[in-house]
């Protein structure tokens, strides 16, 4: 086992080979796996570079789960991916000539693999008991908390870990008599590589695309039928003034057993408890007002389940919002939800105030119909969800109170508090986060719950795979036959008719059956123009709550917690350096910090103030006065820059398809982002007509609003460019 933590490259080789010898992988994929390269390992993230953003969101999209099971399982232990961009880096060593050892990992070992965990299939306890097992496979890190400590900051230089490899990060100066055999001497990526015949058409089938099964975002092309209407642009974040932090309450975890991780200012958690637990004194720092069940439950008429329903037969279409007094009847006026007050969430006013003597007790016996016992099923363990995203892990500010009790009050009373819930809020915010605690803890205080999450786009897929194939009834089952089902990104359903048709009846089997349902999206359901009256209708049924940018103390906050989690080690100051740059997106936040952990501990450089500028230079924005008007010219050469491609091919009139979006995307862009008129942007890109700019422009906001992949991809490149 030496041999594979001493030699990293080679073991990224083995990796390549084996995902190569899946047939399951696409060319396309492949092109960008043999294009890329491990560069250490810090602690359980694996450091991977790769030339371009597009290879990057590869490796993190459709081929992560691929790419972390075989490296772990190489690595025999699980390991997570980090992925940097660099355009100079050079093409992986050769394959080793020997097959890749067979080393099942323990996850896959046997009957107790768990596929409920992130990555490799294993739970967590089997995580943390074979990380504890498995310490001769583990290579001497130097990263080790031992050598972070406070004290030793900027004081020592980091050793220099045999097992990195070789390689660069970012714009690192790479020492490659540090750490290993330099890159080969192979040419970085020309636009041949990424060039036209690269991705002729025939190479994009129909493509799965969405989440991944831990909430990730998966990127793909998809096929898609109906336009949807003008959505918003993205990154419309509104900013609220920084609120006093209040640290998320503890719970019992005996799936994740906090051990002082909280933010500074909080008290440690308690050791996890061996066995699940129904809410115990004391567990809360404050008592959290409970909900009662929407008033209109009951004036709710039931619908046969499978039965199209009228949309007048129906209760009308209501938000239940929070109201700033608790003793007001839980509604508010108007479609905002209103802001709790900072300090504690207040909800709806609850109907009896929960105790522990009322609470549910735990769910052993048979099913029993409505609001029935069910036993634990064998797909109990297969909600999907990510150890990490826990209550715990969940850090509470001004922007998420409300959504966090909220969360929090449905994963105690199933069904009975607020049924859906619907939160909110723009990406990275930590929606699939909550919805992933609400599984985690409902399944702790009610053994056997039978909990699924899944992303709109995965629910999509399925149905469609499910008419291709005929098995509409195990789609069914697999979706109706559950006690929570959590849908992330529920947007993304809109203009898609059959399947808004499929899931108008899964809502209403499970919400007839009091089941619950939680939703997620990027705008509140009244903003779901192009998604279904009658759905739209529903998802306002219970709770509707938004999260919005977290304030700075937040994200201090997230971003300390985070650094304890995963032993990144930075001062306070690089910190708070970051959580000040960086305020619209908590998965940028946390990205950044690996970023300069990660570059400093690749360079044996300590994490200081200096070297985080340096590393985050091209991802802070410079001050809004210092900025200077976006041009046209920029935002092609960014685009170009993002797609792998060419300035000129932009300007061309190729019609591969990769080349095709990158135009339109780049012809949108200038429209939100400058005051060019059409024939000048037309202009710009090769003298093409007006209406073909008018016509990229129209065609990408409905891409947007159907796939989650463009609005990710133009998100990025807007903030990027803004930057
Ligand atoms: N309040 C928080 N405390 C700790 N971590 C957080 C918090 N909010 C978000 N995060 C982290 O930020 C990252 C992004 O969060 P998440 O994926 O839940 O966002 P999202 O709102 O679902 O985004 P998207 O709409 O793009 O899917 C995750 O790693 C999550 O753990």
């Amino acid at each position: 086992m030496a041999d594979v933590t001493s030699d990293l490259a080679a073991v990224w080789a083995r990796v390549v080979a084996r995902i190569n010898e899946d047939e399951a992988v696409q060319d396309k994929d492949r092109h960008w796996l043999e294009r890329s390269q491990a560069l250490g390992l810090l602690q359980d993230i694996a450091l991977l570079s790769v030339a371009n953003e597009y290879g990057k969101r590869v490796l993190e999209g459709r081929l992560a789960q691929k790419v972390t099971e075989t490296l772990s399982s190489e690595l025999g232990r699980p390991v997570r991916i980090s992925v940097s961009v660099d355009p100079t880096a050079a093409p992986p060593p050769p394959a080793p000539s020997q097959a890749p050892e067979s080393r099942p990992a323990p996850w896959d070992a046997g009957p107790a693999a768990a596929p409920g965990y992130g990555g490799p299939g294993g739970s967590f306890h089997q995580e943390q008991a074979y990380r504890q097992e498995q310490q001769p496979y583990r290579p001497e890190s130097p990263y080790g908390q031992e050598q972070f400590g406070g004290e030793r900051f900027g004081a020592e230089p980091y050793a220099a870990p045999e097992h990195f490899g070789h390689g660069r990060f970012g714009q690192a100066p790479f020492n490659t008599d540090q750490f290993g055999p330099g890159p080969s001497a192979q040419p970085p990526y020309g636009q041949e590589q990424f060039g036209g015949e690269q991705y002729a058409p025939e190479q994009y089938g129909k493509e799965q695309y969405g989440k991944d099964q831990y909430g990730q975002e998966q990127f793909g092309q998809e096929q898609f039928g109906q336009q949807a209407p003008q959505q918003q642009a993205p990154c419309a974040a509104e900013r609220h003034a920084a609120p006093e932090y209040q640290p998320a309450p503890e719970y019992p975890s005996p799936e994740y057993p906090s051990s002082g991780e909280a933010p500074e200012g909080r008290a440690e958690h308690a050791p996890a408890e061996p066995a699940p637990a129904p809410r115990q004194e004391g567990l809360f720092p404050e008592p959290v007002e409970y909900p009662r069940p929407p008033e209109a439950h009951p004036e709710r008429p039931p619908a046969p389940a499978a039965e199209r329903v009228a949309p007048q037969a129906h209760r009308p279409a209501r938000t239940v919002e929070p109201h700033p007094d608790p003793s007001s009847d839980g509604e508010a006026e108007g479609g905002h939800p209103v802001r709790p007050a900072p300090g504690r969430p207040q909800l709806p006013l609850p109907g009896p105030r929960r105790t522990e003597s009322v609470l549910p007790p735990p769910r052993t016996g048979p099913t029993g119909g409505s609001g029935g016992v069910p036993a634990p099923r064998k797909d109990e363990t297969n909600a999907r969800l990510n150890p990490k995203y826990l209550f715990e892990t969940f850090v509470t500010g001004d922007s998420n109170r409300f959504a966090h009790a909220a969360a929090v009050a449905v994963a105690e009373a199933p069904a009975k508090a607020y049924n859906p819930l619907f939160i909110y809020g723009d990406s990275g915010l930590g929606k699939t986060h909550l919805l992933h605690a609400i599984g985690h803890y409902a399944r702790r205080l009610y053994p056997g719950t039978r909990v699924r999450y899944v992303s709109s786009e995965e629910f999509t897929n399925e149905f469609i795979n499910c008419i291709q194939t005929g098995k509409q009834d195990a789609f069914r089952q697999r979706y109706r036959d559950v006690d929570i089902l959590m849908v992330d990104d529920i947007q993304f359903l809109a203009s898609k008719e059959s399947t808004q048709e499929e899931f108008f009846h899964t809502f209403n089997t499970l919400h007839n059956s009091n089941k619950q349902i939680v939703l997620s999206s990027d705008r509140s359901p009244k903003q779901l123009a192009t998604l279904e009256d009658r759905l739209r209708n529903r998802f306002e049924w219970g709770l509707t709550t938004d999260i919005k940018p977290p304030e700075l103390e937040t994200r201090i906050a997230i971003l300390r917690k985070k650094a304890v989690q995963e032993k990144l080690h930075a001062p306070p100051a690089v910190l708070e350096f970051i959580a000040s740059r960086i305020s619209s997106n908590i998965r940028e936040l946390e990205g950044a910090l690996i970023r300069v952990t990660a570059y400093a501990s690749l360079n044996r450089q300590p994490v200081d103030l200096q070297l985080t500028e340096v590393v985050l230079k091209d991802l802070i924005p410079a001050g809004e006065s210092d900025k200077p008007d976006i041009t046209g010219e920029q935002i092609m050469a960014q685009t170009a820059d993002y797609f792998g491609v060419e300035v000129d091919d932009l300007k061309g009139t190729s019609r591969n398809r990769n080349l095709v979006t990158a135009r339109q995307i780049a012809m949108y862009l200038c429209r939100e982002l400058t005051e060019l008129s059409l024939p000048k942007i037309g202009a710009l890109f090769g003298g093409k007509d007006h209406t073909t700019v008018m016509h990229a422009d129209k065609k990408i906001r409905t891409l947007m609003a159907e796939r989650r992949s463009i609005y990710t991809q133009v998100t990025e490149l807007t903030n990027r460019i803004k930057s």
